[in-house]
């Protein structure tokens, strides 16, 4: 019997025989995402044919003899993957290849997410939290709250924090300062090419005065322009670049937002996909990307920012590309 000072919490990964997993389990059991107290006991689901590789990522878990890795359980049963969860990352799905837009991958995942909503639904705790990566991971995440209606609809959010990570590392970049003295790039709408990633309302620390960020790089047409597309289309120039899509920064951009959840953002605006409830003229009932802050495992969305015309379009455009989504994933799943 291992003891550990603080009881440990189950975190499910699926699709942990995969690319991102490899690099997300780490994350996790090192202490990165929860926490240096936080023991964390994961279940590892994949599919069956998987469980040969899975076993080979149980034993370099073992050999990395990490002192918050209270345990590990792969399997290939959602029900037992799901059981007493925590923290759920709903990776295992599809990814794109080069030429293909990521919502050309619904029919083919999105029934993994009605499925898993069940699943969650019968055995996870209720307070759950649920992060979606997998591809459109936008309207899986809304498809899995639907088949999952005693938990929460809160406890669903879609990943775009890799689109904050990519906006705020080009600002960066830009301004010539390091990543971590930009803040407040916020990410709307769906992870798909359609997402509007906004600097208006961002700031930079410059030799240790706050100026934002629209000053510093002065030059609305790159603003409006090369940043926005660059941003849109990064996931594509990787798979481009890789022949596989991103899997390293798409890891720590799941432990990211996982640990603002649970552990609050501080003075940080964050960006997650969450069931919207109409603010800033988004479409209801879609999960659509607001700039939130975290405190007590709550998030909540940003209020009272001013929506320029452009961003009106921009928004607008996200948002009908949501809604129909959401109706050609409805009626995927009806069958
Ligand atoms: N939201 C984002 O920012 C973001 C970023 C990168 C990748 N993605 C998406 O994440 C997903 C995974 O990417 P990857 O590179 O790890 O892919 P991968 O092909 O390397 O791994 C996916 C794994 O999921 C497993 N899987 C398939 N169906 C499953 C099921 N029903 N239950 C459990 N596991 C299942 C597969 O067997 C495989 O091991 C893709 O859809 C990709 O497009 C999203
Ligand atoms: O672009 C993809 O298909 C993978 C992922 O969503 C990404 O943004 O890198």
């Amino acid at each position: 019997m291992v003891y550990f000072q603080a009881a440990p919490i189950k975190v499910v990964i699926t699709g942990a025989a995969g690319q991102i997993a490899y690099s997300l389990v780490y994350q996790i059991a090192s202490g990165a995402c929860f926490g240096p107290d936080q023991p964390v006991f994961l279940h590892l689901l994949d599919i069956t044919p998987m469980m040969g590789v899975l076993e080979g990522v149980v034993m370099e878990l073992a050999d990395c003899a990490l002192p918050l890795l209270a345990g590990v359980l792969p399997t290939a049963n959602p029900e037992e993957a799901f059981k007493d969860v925590a923290a759920a990352f709903l990776v295992g799905a599809m990814p794109r290849k080069e030429g293909m837009e990521r919502k050309d991958l619904l029919a083919a995942n999105v029934r993994i997410f009605k499925e898993q909503g069940q699943a969650l639904d019968k055995v996870a705790r209720k307070d759950v939290k649920v992060l979606v990566v997998g591809n459109p991971a936008n309207t899986n995440a809304l498809i899995c709250s639907k088949y999952a209606p005693s938990i929460p609809k809160e406890n669903f959010t879609a990943m775009t924090r890799l689109d904050q990570n990519r906006a705020q590392s080009q600002l960066a970049a830009k301004i010539g300062v390091p990543v971590k003295d930009v803040k407040n790039v916020i990410i709307w709408g769906n992870h798909s090419s359609t997402q509007f990633p906004d600097p208006s309302n961002a700031v930079v620390t410059i030799g240790g005065a706050q100026k934002p960020v629209l000053a510093a790089v002065n030059d609305e047409e790159y603003l409006k322009g090369a940043f926005v597309s660059t941003v849109q289309k990064r996931g594509a120039a990787v798979i481009a670049a890789r022949k596989m899509s991103s899997a390293l920064s798409a890891a720590k951009a799941a432990s990211d937002h996982m640990r603002d959840w649970f552990l609050g953002s501080g003075d940080r605006w964050v960006s997650m996909g969450v069931v919207s409830d109409g603010s800033y003229g988004a479409p209801a009932d879609v999960v659509f990307s607001f700039p939130v802050t975290t405190s007590n495992g709550k998030w909540k969305i940003v209020e009272g920012l001013t929506v320029s015309d452009f961003a009106r379009q921009m928004l607008d455009a996200t948002g009908k590309e949501l809604a129909e989504e959401k109706e050609e994933a409805l009626a995927v799943c009806k069958d």
